[in-house]
């Protein structure tokens, strides 16, 4: 039943004792009592039923609690327990209806009820207002007497109870003074506190450690309503500022705050219910951890949804956000400031815990973005590290000192970053973000160094090639005995300055001794090694050097003039001369002597290839071949370049391929020699100009025989040189004797076509002179002029053995393709003499 016609009441327990939760919620936020804080005050009303509870309250408090009508008789109106707010009264007061005791609607065993409703009333309010008819005072069988048993029962059952103003309100009051009545009062309740049965702790509590007794009396409604209205006037002054300090409510130890009032009235309710004991104290820190967890989560939830946060949130993924540490401290500040202010008059102990809570959760939340920002710092950081350490050493700087200085800068970069990524709320560490940007600049200078340093060292391993290469190739091409010794010269040469530049290139980087030392000697073996590999590469052609030498010295004299092997020069010496130099390019090449100890190798081969036969009679006959082992004295194998076995082999080659050339020059000069000698014996002159004496008169005595014998000579000579005669002979009277009578005809013919074709032309009558001037003269027929040019020299191997000495040029830059230059050298020699041939057949014609 609703009791209440305000709007700002509520039925907060019903009949059945059941809280009424949605109704309590929506009146505390109808009386704002949330945003009370402390400042506010309860009071409860309790008495027997029908005893004008109801209007006093209404004239009291200004509310609208229903009251009995007076002509339908005492019956029961208040049922459960009802709340109001005070109308007019600061600070907030809120007012509690209880349902009256000793009804007659609930029977007399049944006061479960009153006892549970009399405990909340304790627990729950600053003041009781105790409602009692005047007359009842002193009387053995007072109505109130039950009631105050009970409260003071109910009160041992909450522990650690806060001071509880008792209001006693006389009803009714008679002539009688309140100052005569009102010890009569206190007796009474005295009297009952000390029948109250009390656990040991509370023995000898008195009463006034556990209320304050007030005492007010009113004169009847009914009768003297005037007066009542007076009086009530003046008591509703007492509840102005009630709670200040002397104020009408007791302590204020045990209240809650406002925003908790409502829980906390329902928990205890719940807890009177069970019939349990209510701890107090307990009751509020667990209304304190309730509320200030559900403000902390209200808080964090409000701090997700912040649009701020968000955005932040959204734009650390993917960029630096400037200024973000204070951004974030800021948002963060607000949040827990909103959540200090609600939660701050919650027991205090819960509330700095709840919100340590509330401050992890957050900070968990936004942990997440910190670490982006650091990320976004950290690579940041190390990018614009590379930019500023390339330059620096593109300007010049040294290694070592430049990524010290741009280490030590952008490290101190980094913690200035970082600083102002902190917020106030964390103490979070980037210490680990710091090593690995730390571990990225130390990888990336490592990576650099290395590049550079390789770069350097290729550098000055590219000078040392080209500075070496050629004139070790030079050298080795003209390998003599000033050879290695030049060679060792250049290197020496050539190595001091690399490693001199490459010493100082070093210096910028700093690094220990030992590592530079082992890098200028890496450096040093590479020079060792390009010399290596080019006599490598050398020996590999030597072969092709030593038939270039040969054929050099075996064509030309000493001044470099090609040979004309006319009979007169000693084929034998020039050979050995030949081959004697061509022996000093195979020693040369037989092994790499870059370090400065004598060897006996060119002893060794020039005794065993050159001087063979004295050796062998040195030996006595016994034939030891000192070439035959893989190994030279004295010299390592990875100093051997040419095995003595193999210098015997090629060796041997190189006499077989050059033979053809000596041969060759051995034929030349014997056809010149025979070339020479073709005047007859004198005796076969002496005899021809004896027995030949009247022929030769027979021609002085008739010129026309002299004329006769002339045009046969010419004849003759022109077929001498139109079928090169000497020439087809030159290869042996045989084959001489074949070609010439195959080519006879012919020539014969052509001859006769010839002179048939000057005949015609002498014959013409009407040929001008002028313009078809006589054919000059046949130059066939004019011996001078059919002597083959010398200027071919391959129409003559007397005049120019050079051919094969070019086809010796061409041929295989290995010695193990030798054999085939010596097929293309006799082809190409062969070739040089049919062109010879071929050329001197045109200058005939
Ligand atoms: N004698 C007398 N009667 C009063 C006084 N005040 C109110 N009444 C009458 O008492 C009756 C009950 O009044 P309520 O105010 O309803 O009493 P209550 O204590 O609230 O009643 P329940 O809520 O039912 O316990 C009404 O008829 C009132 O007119 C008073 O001061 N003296």
């Amino acid at each position: 039943m609703d009791k209440s016609d305000g709007c700002c009441s509520t039925h907060l327990i019903d009949g059945d004792g059941n809280f009424n939760v949605a109704g309590t919620d929506k009146f505390m936020k109808e009386v704002k009592l949330a945003e009370c804080g402390l400042s506010y005050a309860v009071v409860a009303i309790m008495g027997p039923q029908s005893s004008g509870k109801s209007t006093l309250l209404n004239h009291l408090f200004g509310t609208n609690f229903r009251e009995m009508d007076a002509f339908k008789g005492r019956s029961q109106t208040t049922k459960g327990i009802w709340m109001a707010r005070c109308v007019g009264i600061e600070p907030c007061t809120l007012v509690m209806d209880l349902e009256g005791t000793d009804g007659r609607e609930r029977g007399e065993d049944d006061t479960a009820f009153e006892k549970q409703s009399a405990l909340f009333a304790l627990a729950v309010s600053d003041i009781v207002l105790i409602n009692m008819w005047c007359h009842d005072i002193g009387r053995e069988q007072a109505a109130n007497k039950p009631l105050l048993k009970t409260v003071f029962q109910v009160m041992m059952r909450l522990f650690s109870p806060r001071k509880t103003t008792l209001l006693f309100v006389i009803r009714d009051k008679t002539r009688t003074p309140l100052e005569n009545l009102e010890p009569v009062l206190r007796e009474d309740i005295q009297k009952i506190w000390d029948s109250v049965p009390k656990p040991q702790a509370h023995k000898e509590t008195p009463l006034s450690d556990f209320f304050n007794v007030e005492v007010v009396a009113l004169s009847s409604f009914e009768e003297k309503e005037e007066h009542f209205k007076e009086q009530v006037a003046s008591l509703r002054q007492r509840f102005f500022h009630s709670i200040a300090p002397g104020g009408l409510a007791g302590d204020r130890r045990g209240v809650v705050p406002a925003s908790g009032f409502s829980f906390s009235a329902e928990q205890i309710w719940k807890v009177i219910k069970e019939n349990k004991d209510l701890d107090l104290p307990a009751h509020k820190v667990m209304v304190a951890t309730v509320r200030c967890e559900e403000i902390a989560n209200e808080k964090f939830s409000s701090f997700i949804e912040n649009e701020d946060w968000s955005q932040l949130e959204e734009t650390v993924q993917s960029q630096p956000v400037p200024g973000f540490g204070k951004k974030l401290t800021s948002i963060l500040n607000i949040c827990l400031s909103e959540y200090d202010s609600e939660a701050t008059y919650f027991e205090e102990g819960v509330r700095t815990s709840k919100r340590k809570q509330l401050e992890d959760k957050l900070l968990q939340l936004v942990q997440p973005a910190y670490q982006f920002m650091l990320g976004h710092i950290r690579s940041g950081t190390l990018e614009k590290f590379k930019e500023a350490f390339d330059s620096s050493l593109n300007e010049g700087k040294g290694f070592a000192l430049a990524s010290r200085d741009c280490t030590k800068y952008f490290m101190s970069k980094f913690d200035e970053s970082s600083a102002d990524v902190d917020i106030d709320q964390a103490n979070w560490d980037s210490s680990k973000v710091r090593d690995k940007l730390r571990r990225d600049i130390d990888a990336h200078i490592a990576a650099v160094e290395v590049a550079k340093l390789s770069e350097l060292t290729t550098m000055y391993e590219k000078k040392l090639n080209e500075a070496l290469s050629g004139p070790v190739e030079a050298l080795l091409d003209g390998a003599s005995d000033d050879t290695w010794p030049a060679i060792r010269k250049l290197l020496k040469r050539e190595t001091e300055t690399a490693v001199i530049g490459f010493s100082s290139a070093l210096s910028g980087f700093e690094m220990d001794e030992v590592t530079k030392d082992k890098m200028l000697s890496r450096l040093q073996d590479h020079a060792r090694g390009i010399v290596e590999a080019k006599a490598q590469v050398e020996a590999g052609r030597v072969m092709t050097r030593m038939k270039d030498r040969f054929s050099t010295l075996f064509s030309h004299d000493s001044d470099s003039m090609p040979r004309v092997w006319t009979g007169k020069e000693d084929i034998r010496a020039i050979t050995k001369t030949a081959r004697s130099a061509s022996l000093k390019i195979l020693s040369v090449m037989a092994a790499i002597r870059l370090d400065d100890t004598a060897d006996n190798i060119e002893k060794t081969l020039s005794l065993a290839l050159v001087d063979s036969r004295a050796a062998a009679s040195t030996n006595r006959g016994i034939s030891v071949d000192p070439l035959a082992s893989s190994s030279w004295d004295e010299v390592p194998s990875s100093k051997t370049l040419l095995t003595p076995v193999q210098c015997k082999s090629l060796w041997r080659q190189f006499n077989t391929e050059t033979e053809y050339t000596v041969s060759q020059a051995i034929a030349a000069q014997e056809a010149s020699r025979r070339n020479n000698n073709w005047l007859p014996p004198p005796w076969a002159i002496v005899a021809l100009a004896v027995l030949g004496f009247n022929e030769f008169m027979t021609l002085l005595r008739n010129p026309l025989y002299l004329g006769v014998i002339f045009v046969a000579f010419l004849l003759m000579k022109a077929l001498w040189v139109q079928l090169d005669v000497s020439g087809e002979f030159r290869n042996g009277a045989l084959p001489g004797i074949l070609r010439i009578s195959t080519k006879f005809l012919p020539t014969m013919m052509n001859l006769l076509r010839k002179l048939a074709e000057e005949g015609q032309k002498h014959a013409n009558p009407n040929a001008d002179p002028q313009r078809n001037p006589p054919p000059p003269a046949n130059p066939n027929a004019d011996p001078q002029r059919n002597i083959p040019p010398p200027a071919i020299p391959n129409a003559d191997l007397q005049r120019n053995p050079s051919p094969p000495a070019k086809s010796l040029q061409s041929g295989t830059n290995n010695y193990s393709d030798a054999s085939s230059s010596a097929s293309s050298e006799v082809i190409s020699s062969k070739k040089g003499t049919e062109y010879s041939s071929s050329s001197s057949k045109d200058k005939a014609q």
